[in-house]
């Protein structure tokens, strides 16, 4: 089967930096593929070169078996990028902002029968149905983060790559996103997900690649396999009891 993502020795920078140094990377149809790695070692930039918003420097990208540079399919990618402001000052509604995930399918058209549906769909699947007439800045942290989730559900993507989706959203609706990508998995979605825990998504992972300095330090291709307690962030690698303790109140 052509793998969804083939991304052979891929190099970028960033700011004249090298900040990916010969990334590995191969995701199949209905693979669910984590992203692993301490703070700055290159997950956000490998899952922004795989969706075209980085160019690489060196190195072979490769989507749906077309060379990036050829690429012209980008509506059958979804992308979920790090915790962002979907609409930072823009007065939309939350239906508005999900519903944005179907112009890459519909081009400027009014929105159909099945547009609508599939905003529907994917409101309720998030469970903001109730919340879609609100303006998007009412809305918390987790719950943006859900309505940006299901923007890109909307595309009804067969690959859908999600930088962190997890952070600052509750267990509830971190399991509510495991179920949906398991669902997605299992009609062939392939799916790419930086995360800093591996939570309620672990049963569903496939294969874990961990990034340290811009390289593939290693691969886990079995859940069993992943470190439970991997260092991802550098505090992780403290005992608990060492750690600095946050102050409330004093940011
Ligand atoms: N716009 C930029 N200009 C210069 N350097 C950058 C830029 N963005 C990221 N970097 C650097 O690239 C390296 C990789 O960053 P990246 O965001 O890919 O890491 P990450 O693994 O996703 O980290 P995190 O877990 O903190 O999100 C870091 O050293 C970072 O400082």
């Amino acid at each position: 089967m052509e793998p969804v993502i083939s991304l052979g020795n891929g190099t970028a920078e960033l700011g004249g930096h090298p900040v990916l140094r010969g990334v590995d990377l191969t995701v199949h149809p209905g693979e669910v593929v984590a992203l692993l790695g301490a703070n700055g070692s290159g997950k956000s930039t490998t899952v922004r070169a795989v969706v075209g918003q980085v160019p690489l420097t060196g190195g072979e990208l490769r989507l749906f078996g077309t060379p990036v540079r050829e690429f012209r399919d980008w509506q059958r990618i979804g992308y979920v990028p790090q915790r962002s402001t979907a609409a930072g000052g823009v007065p939309a509604t939350v239906r508005e902002i999900v519903a944005a995930g179907r112009l890459a399918r519909r081009g400027l058209r009014p929105l159909r029968r099945a547009d609508r549906a599939a905003v529907d769909r994917a409101l309720a699947v998030v469970g903001l149905a109730d919340r879609g007439r609100e303006p998007v800045g009412s809305l918390s942290g987790g719950q943006h983060q859900r309505a940006l989730i299901a923007r890109a559900l909307t595309t009804e993507p067969d690959l859908l790559v999600m930088d962190e989706p997890l952070a600052g959203v509750d267990l509830a609706s971190q399991q509510v996103l495991a179920d949906t990508l398991d669902r997605l998995a299992g009609e062939g979605t392939a799916v790419l997900v930086v995360l800093h825990e591996l939570g309620p998504l672990a049963p569903l992972i496939d294969r874990a690649v961990i990034l340290s300095g811009g390289r593939v330090e290693r691969t886990a291709d079995r859940p069993e396999q992943l470190p439970d307690a991997h260092p991802c962030h550098p505090a992780d690698a403290v005992e608990p009891s060492a750690r600095p303790q946050l102050q409330p109140g004093i940011l």
